[in-house]
C-alpha cells in the first residue's frame, strides 16, 4: 500500500487534569517524509508525538500508524503495534549504561521477541559512523555519539516511522547537525518517514515540511522550510498563542 501514510491523526484530542493538551489535531505524515513539529512551550508538541507514537492514548479521535488505528488499542496490543513500525529517538538518548553500544542497539528487537538481524545493525552502526565502538558502554561515550547510538538502535529494527522528540536539544551544533542529516539520510535514503519535534528553526530546515502547534492545535504549516522563514513564522505563531485567536494564519 505505497500510498497509505506513515500516520494519520484524525480529530485527535487529548487532555491532562485542567489542560487540553490536543484540542482536536488532524494531521497526514506521508511516508516517506520529514516532518518537523514546532510550537511555543507547552502547545502540545510532546502530546502529539506521544499520541501519533503511540505512547499515549488520545481521549477521542484516531490515529492510524501504517494504516492500522491504534487510538482504541489497550497495552498490550499497543506495544506490539508500536514495536513493529515505530523507532524512537529521544533528546536525553534513554540508552542503557550497562549495556554495550551492540546491545543498546539490539535490545528493541530482542524486547520485540524477534531475531536481530546482526548485518543490519553493523550496518546502521557504520551509517552512523560508530562502526568499532561496538563494545564501548554510552557512558564512555559524547553526546553526539550516544544520540547516534540510539539513532542506530532506532534504524536496526527497520521502522517505517522514526518519532524524534528534541533530538538535538542536548547537543552541540556541529553534532547536532551530523544527527539531523542523518535523519535526512534516513528519510530519503532508506526510505523511513520522520516526525520530529524542535524548538530549533535551524533543525526544522532539515525538514520537508513544518507544522506549528498552538494552544493544542495545528495553526499553520510550511513546506520547504528555510530556516529563517521558520523563525519568523514561530515568532508569528508564538505572538498570538494563548490569545483566543489560536486559529491564527501567520502566511
Ligand atoms: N503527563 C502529563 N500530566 C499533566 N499535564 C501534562 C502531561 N503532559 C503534558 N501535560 C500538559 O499538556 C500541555 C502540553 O504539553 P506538551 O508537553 O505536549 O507540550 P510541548 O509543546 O511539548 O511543550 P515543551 O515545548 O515545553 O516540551 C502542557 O500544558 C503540559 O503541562
Amino acid at each position: 500500500m505505497p500510498n497509505t501514510p506513515a500516520v494519520e491523526l484524525i480529530d485527535v484530542t487529548r487532555s491532562y487534569p485542567g489542560v487540553r493538551a490536543l484540542a482536536g489535531v488532524s494531521a497526514v505524515f506521508p511516508a516517506g517524509t520529514f516532518t518537523a513539529v514546532m510550537g511555543p512551550s507547552g502547545s502540545g508538541k510532546s502530546t502529539l508525538l506521544h499520541c501519533a507514537a503511540g505512547l499515549d492514548r488520545p481521549d477521542t479521535g484516531r490515529v492510524l500508524l501504517a494504516g492500522r488505528d491504534i487510538a482504541g488499542l489497550r497495552e498490550p496490543k499497543l506495544t506490539e503495534a508500536r514495536r513493529r513500525v515505530a523507532g524512537f529517538v529521544f533528546q536525553s538518548y534513554n540508552l542503557l549504561d550497562s549495556l554495550s553500544v551492540w546491545h543498546n542497539v539490539l535490545l528493541p528487537q530482542r524486547l520485540a521477541g524477534v531475531r536481530p538481524d546482526r548485518a543490519w545493525a553493523r550496518e546502521v552502526l557504520t551509517r552512523v559512523g560508530l562502526a568499532g565502538r561496538e563494545h564501548a558502554r554510552p557512558a564512555q561515550l559524547s553526546g553526539g555519539q550516544r544520540q547516534r547510538v540510539a539513532l542506530a538502535r532506532a534504524l536496526a529494527a527497520r521502522p517505517e516511522v522514526i518519532f524524534a522528540d528534541e533530538p538535538t536539544g542536548a547537543l552541540d551544533l556541529a553534532a547536532g547537525r551530523e544527527v539531523l542529516g542523518l535523519l535526512r539520510e534516513a528519510v530519503d535514503d532508506l526510505g523511513a518517514t520522520v516526525v520530529m519535534v524542535t524548538h530549533d528553526p535551524a533543525a526544522a530546515g532539515h525538514a520537508d515540511r513544518v507544522v506549528f502547534l498552538a494552544d493544542g492545535r495545528i495553526v499553520t504549516e510550511m513546506t520547504r522550510p528555510a530556516a529563517e522563514a521558520v523563525a519568523a513564522r514561530m515568532t508569528a505563531v508564538s505572538a498570538h498563542a494563548g490569545s483566543a485567536a489560536a486559529g491564527v494564519d501567520a502566511r
